[in-house]
């Protein structure tokens, strides 16, 4: 048999059928859903007089709307009190297990799903959300869908799809102290361009990605999205299966046994044909800073903001002196001398127990600055408790950040958690676009250590001055 790419045989295993025109019919074994991509969906099957087809394969949970202040006396804002509740009566009425902003095991989508052990390696993993790629850390072939096919594969739990081109994003080396999983990641998408992995799976391998940990991994296959890929994905190894074990959902006993022996079978084969291969060096990364309204507007924390006049395509330059004039930035200006108003820490990208260990291990016996309000939002409830069960709350709010309750809090601004006009923030999260925290707000990307590093400093510093 020809050699396969881990996307390959994922893709051929569940493939149900083939069309002559290339259109293929794949099964879809984990369906995540959330409140925002959801309500029509339901109607529609309501309207249709159709039944979920696998309950037991769909799990749903509130993230976007929730607030992430007390909750226990209901949300004050209608919008969100209304999406919550849709989700709440349509999981009831077609038998999806939910879990509601009070439950424990309540977070964002992405860090429920794992934790759950819902998600697994060599499974298809949808859900009405395009940072779904998250789960792709598994090696489980995971991406976003829209609406309408959220319907569909409630209905037959089944997907619509044509097969995508394999890319292979190599990190050699050894990553410096300071240098992290979401510092691969912006310098990937820093290379490549936001349109870089377009019409692709991205397979992420190398010495520098199979050191990183679970969180790490999903940190990086979380952004590929804003790396224009459909997916991203890291063969499974013994670091996947020891997170999985034991989790509530995973297989266990003989069913474990017969689960791992699929999965080993899983890595891409020697000779596997890659359409398009990226290589770097994780020994030459630094901490990285965004400078602009786009995830691709990397920078080292190092460096200096760039001039878009040395840019030859005139749309990108026009573009690019829009982006800065929007941050409020000028050519030159020392990375390290752009002071913050506020710090969010969290998301699906950098919401995990690892996350904020780090942000807390940069935050013992410090300081944030008076200037700069500061915020940590965990993914998850199971990630807040872990997080206290570990004193890691003292150790904030000791220094002046606030703890919050699980959701998407200020990653996208769809609850109370924003920036106002002009506000400069330093976030853990994934996208930098123009009012993604709040109307006329800017956004840098960086890692959960350099976010709190830049709370305390009140501006950019370069974390590895800290001895991190
Ligand atoms: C609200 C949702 C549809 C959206 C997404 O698909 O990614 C959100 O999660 C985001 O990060 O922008
Ligand atoms: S945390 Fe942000 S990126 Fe992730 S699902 Fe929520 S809104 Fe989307």
């Amino acid at each position: 048999m020809k050699p396969r790419t881990l996307y390959d045989k994922i893709w051929d295993d569940h493939l149900v059928d083939r069309q002559p025109d290339g259109t293929c019919l794949l099964y879809i074994d984990r369906h995540l859903v959330h409140e925002v991509t959801s309500p029509q969906a339901f109607e529609g099957l309501r309207i249709a007089g159709r039944k979920v087809h696998a309950p037991d394969k769909t799990l749903a949970v509130v993230d976007h709307n929730v607030p992430t202040t007390d909750r226990s006396k209901g949300i004050d804002d209608p919008e969100s009190a209304l999406q919550v509740d849709t989700l709440a009566t349509n999981a009831a009425d077609f038998g999806i297990e939910y879990y509601n902003e009070l439950d424990m095991r309540q977070g964002i989508v992405h860090i429920i799903g794992p934790e759950q052990g819902f998600t697994l390696p060599g499974m298809t993993i949808v859900c009405g959300d395009s940072h779904t790629s998250t789960h792709g850390a598994f090696g489980a072939l995971a991406h976003g869908i829209g609406t309408s096919e959220v319907e569909h594969v409630l209905a037959t739990q089944t997907l619509i799809q044509s097969k995508a081109k394999n890319m292979r994003v190599t990190v050699d080396g050894k990553l410096p102290d300071g240098v992290t999983a979401k510092d691969i990641i912006l310098a990937i998408i820093g290379e490549i361009g936001t349109a870089g992995g377009t019409g692709h799976v991205i397979e992420y391998a190398g010495e520098a990605i199979r050191s990183l940990s679970m969180e790490g991994r999903m940190t990086v296959c979380n952004m590929s999205i804003e790396g224009g890929a459909r997916a991203g994905m890291i063969a499974p190894d013994e670091i996947t299966y020891a997170y999985i074990a034991d989790r509530p959902r995973a297989p266990k006993g003989s069913a474990w046994d017969m689960a791992r022996a699929y999965w080993e079978s899983l890595p891409s084969d020697e000779g596997a044909h890659f359409d398009r291969e990226v290589r770097l060096d994780a020994a030459n990364l630094p901490p990285i800073v965004t400078w602009g309204s786009s995830p691709e507007d990397v920078i080292s924390v190092t460096g200096t903001v760039p001039n878009p006049d040395d840019i030859a395509d005139e749309n990108k330059r026009a573009s690019k002196w829009r982006a800065l004039k929007y941050m409020g930035l000028t050519p030159g200006t020392k990375m390290t001398d752009v002071t913050l108003d506020r710090v969010f820490i969290g998301s699906c990208t950098n919401g995990r127990i690892e996350d904020l260990r780090a942000a807390a291990k940069v935050a013992e016996g410090r300081k944030v600055a008076d200037s700069v309000n500061a915020m940590v939002v965990p993914g998850s409830g199971l990630v807040k408790a872990q997080a206290e069960a570990e004193g890691l709350d003292k150790i904030f709010l000791a220094a002046g950040f606030e703890w919050r309750e699980p959701g998407c809090s200020m990653c996208l601004a769809m609850n109370a958690d924003k920036l106002a006009p002009e506000e400069r923030c330093a976030s853990t999260s994934n996208r930098n676009f123009e009012g993604r925290q709040g109307f006329k707000g800017r956004t840098h990307l960086v890692s959960p250590a350099m976010a709190a590093a830049a709370a305390i400093a009140g501006r950019f510093v370069d974390i590895r001055d800290w001895g991190h």
